[in-house]
């Protein structure tokens, strides 16, 4: 109930700054009235933004005035603030937007946008915070070193900010490593991009809404996996470890030649966001952030996707196959259906060709072209031999995977432990429970319940998730390889 009034009180808010969803120039009261609602979609990432009509492709659904955003400039008019910012130069944009941020915290109801941060979550899943035990749950390294290094950035960065805060003589709460977290992890995983600013920008109602990938609308580009890899024009400054949501090029609708998604418009001077598909009335209304991995949605944005387009999986390879060619290692993946990229193929191929040989059949690999029957036979048996083994080194195997998913939703002990008892290897489960005091059915029952308990049990099944999608992939490109050595002997 009290949750609801704030709700009402936020919104009301946000139609007084001109944050509206309605077409009309008319100033409603409240700022979501005609096109759009909160709901929740326990699925597809909890608080989002609902159609509360037929919302047809390309049309404008919500509109948020420049001066509405909260951004280092606007939270900088603050006199004070602004001279002590200016004394720590050496900060980048987005330690200085997490400073204003927790400054802004400090000021509790005096607070310009104190209706709006106090709808902000007040803890996230992103993978910066995954603890040690959910880390190595992972299983896979250039994962947790992701992990590892998010851990070790968010460190030094918030140790260089202490100087800048304590001069603001911020409360001592919002001193602390973990306030900083939070306020690192609602800027990368709320802020959009403004092309002023490359820290970004909080958006009040229109960071509501929860993440589409590209690549699944009706018009996109094919899965024309290079081309489409290089058209996504990020807008955002990554070298900066910023992570605004953007748009993509490819999101430029074919008929009308603008953009299905959002930006900043000048005319406007406003955020504006338009339908990326037609909804029909209670769909959940989506955004596309970006193009992001499953790793890097769990890095920056705490969660996954089941089916996501533009996942990667990357495998060991011998040196050599870096070297056969001039494609960036980055390059070289397998994709979310098991397909190895284009560059990996055209790689492999010449890798697998004696070097004198090379040169004169470059030309073909580049173009993506076989280069003989013989070749394409023992790249696929390579492949498919990697990623064999890169399974059979993981500690645990995607059926044993799914028997812990299922535990890990139990409540009870006894149902907990029969899953347990029919997966094949069952260290990790005991240090979880060692490691939470859950080993016998009184202390289970006692913890589970706890919200620590939960969150660690949430946060273990995302890297659970994580693994599993990834084992999929090289499952996916076994199958592939089959297939095309089956090809060949018909
Ligand atoms: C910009 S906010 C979107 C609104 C958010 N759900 C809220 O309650 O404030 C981004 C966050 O929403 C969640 N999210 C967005 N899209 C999601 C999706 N497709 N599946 C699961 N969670 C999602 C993630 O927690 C993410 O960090």
């Amino acid at each position: 109930m009290e949750e609801h009034q704030n709700l009402e009180s936020f919104l009301t808010w946000a139609a007084k700054l001109g944050i509206s969803d309605s077409t009309t120039t008319n100033h409603p009261q409240h700022s979501l009235s005609s096109s759009l609602s909160l709901s929740n979609f326990p699925h597809s990432g909890g608080r989002g933004l609902g159609a509360v009509r037929d919302l047809k492709r390309g049309e404008l659904i919500l509109k948020v005035p420049k001066s509405a955003l909260m951004t280092r400039d606007s939270v900088m008019e603050d006199k004070k603030l602004c001279f002590s910012v200016n004394n720590h130069s050496s900060l980048s944009p987005t330690q200085i937007l997490a400073v204003c941020l927790l400054y802004e915290m400090g000021k509790g109801k005096t607070s310009r946008w104190h209706p709006y941060l106090m709808h902000l979550p007040q803890s996230y899943d992103i993978l910066a915070m995954f603890g040690e035990f959910e880390k190595h749950a992972l299983q896979v390294d250039e994962a947790v070193w992701v992990t590892e290094k998010a851990v070790l950035k968010a460190k030094s960065e918030w140790k260089e900010a202490q100087a800048l805060m304590e001069e603001l003589k911020l409360k001592p709460r919002l001193l602390t490593f973990k306030a900083w977290v939070w306020a690192a992890a609602t800027i990368s995983s709320r802020t959009l991009h403004v092309p002023w600013d490359e820290a970004g920008c909080l958006c009040p109602v229109g960071d509501l809404f929860n993440y589409d990938a590209p690549g699944d609308e009706p018009c996109s580009i094919g899965d024309g996996e290079d081309l489409l890899s290089n058209s996504s024009v990020h807008v955002t400054d990554l070298s900066n470890g910023g992570n605004t949501m953007l748009v993509d090029s490819e999101q430029l609708d074919s008929h009308s030649q603008r953009l299905t998604d959002g930006g900043f418009e000048e005319d406007a001077n406003a955020y504006c966001f338009y339908a990326r598909a037609n909804y029909k009335k209670g769909d959940q209304v989506l955004l596309c952030y970006g193009t992001y991995t499953n790793l890097e949605l769990l890095e920056h944005y705490g969660f996954l996707l089941h089916e996501n387009p533009n996942d990667k999986v990357f495998i060991p390879l011998e040196p050599a196959v870096y070297s056969s060619s001039s494609w960036s290692k980055e390059s070289l993946y397998i994709h979310h259906n098991g397909r190895p990229s284009f560059a990996l193929l055209a790689a492999l191929r010449l890798w697998a060709t004696p070097q004198n040989k090379r040169r004169s059949v470059g030309h073909l690999a580049y173009a993506g072209s076989q280069l003989s029957p013989e070749n394409e036979i023992f790249i696929m048996k390579q492949l498919s031999k990697i990623c064999h083994a890169v399974l059979h080194n993981m500690p645990t195997c995607i059926d044993d995977d799914n028997l812990l998913l299922n535990a890990i939703d139990c409540q009870d002990f006894y149902t907990f432990m029969d899953f347990t008892k029919l997966m094949s290897s069952k260290d990790e489960i005991y240090t979880f429970l060692e490691a939470h005091n859950m080993k016998d059915a009184h202390s289970f029952t006692d913890k589970i319940l706890s919200k620590n308990t939960r969150r660690c049990m949430d946060r273990w099944k995302w890297a659970i998730q994580w693994r599993v999608r990834y084992k999929k992939v090289l499952v996916n490109c076994i199958s592939y390889c089959n297939e095309i050595l089956d090809s060949f002997m018909k």
